[in-house]
């Protein structure tokens, strides 16, 4: 089975977890894309749903289908966001942000009474950090805000590099919030808690791509089936 059937699968699970009525959280990236695309797909066989789309790319998606849309001001409380991740360990705990949507992302999860995550097989990892953490920050102040990302890493526990993300012509990426990013390869984060707890004391990050307490169920797909964690 190749990765994209993976994908495919973990997301047809998550789209069976929707009813009529539920206000919904869309993720982002190549997984989301799959839930998005079911979902639409029951959404023109008369289901019943508004969502809220954590990045430009999956509202221009969710549009297509026909997928009803709301905002966060109108709809404050989701019932359910599904979304991909970069990396999960066995406590649910994710790196996100490889597509740079994590800081809609992580508004839209905490919105969420449920959170749950679709991913293949290869996203699962004992510990969090051979995913470079991407860590948003504010363009004002770029060299300094650096400096400072890597002295609260190393406060807790992490070293190595911080790479300016690029966007394919060569300038910075810039996020859909008008942020560039910051990917930590840190290889091990032992205690992904400190780090976050390190890293949101520095001034000009807006936040980073470790969701903790957010997720409450992951599908997982691989060649031997579904793996479900937590509560679906
Ligand atoms: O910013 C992007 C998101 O956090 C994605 O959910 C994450 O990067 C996983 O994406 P994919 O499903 O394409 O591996």
């Amino acid at each position: 089975m190749t990765g994209e059937e993976l994908k495919r699968r973990a997301a047809e699970r998550a789209v069976s977890l929707v009813a009529d009525g539920m206000r919904l959280g869309l993720g982002t990236g190549s997984t989301a894309r799959h839930f998005v695309a079911l979902l639409g797909a029951r959404v023109r066989e008369g289901l019943d749903v508004v969502a809220v789309p954590t990045s430009e790319a999956t509202r221009a998606q969710a549009e297509a289908e026909g997928i009803r849309l709301t905002t966060l001001d109108e709809t404050p409380e989701l019932d359910l966001t599904v979304d991909g991740a970069d990396e999960l360990d066995d406590r649910l705990r994710l790196i996100k942000g490889g597509g740079g949507a994590l800081l809609r992302e992580k508004i839209v999860a905490a919105a969420s009474r449920r959170m749950v995550v679709i991913a293949d097989g290869s996203k699962r990892v004992a510990v969090l950090g051979r995913f470079p953490l991407p860590i948003e920050v504010v363009p004002f102040g770029l060299g300094a805000t650096r400096r400072a990302v890597a002295a609260a890493a190393e406060r807790a526990g992490c070293r190595g590099a911080l790479s300016l993300r690029s966007a394919p012509d060569g300038a910075p990426f810039v996020t859909d919030g008008g942020h560039y990013i910051l990917d930590g390869a840190f290889g091990r984060i032992e205690d992904p808690e400190a780090l976050a707890g390190a890293l949101a004391t520095v001034p000009g990050v807006v936040d980073h791509g470790l969701f903790l307490g957010l997720a409450t169920g992951a599908v997982v797909a691989s060649e031997e089936g579904l793996a479900e964690l937590g509560r679906l």
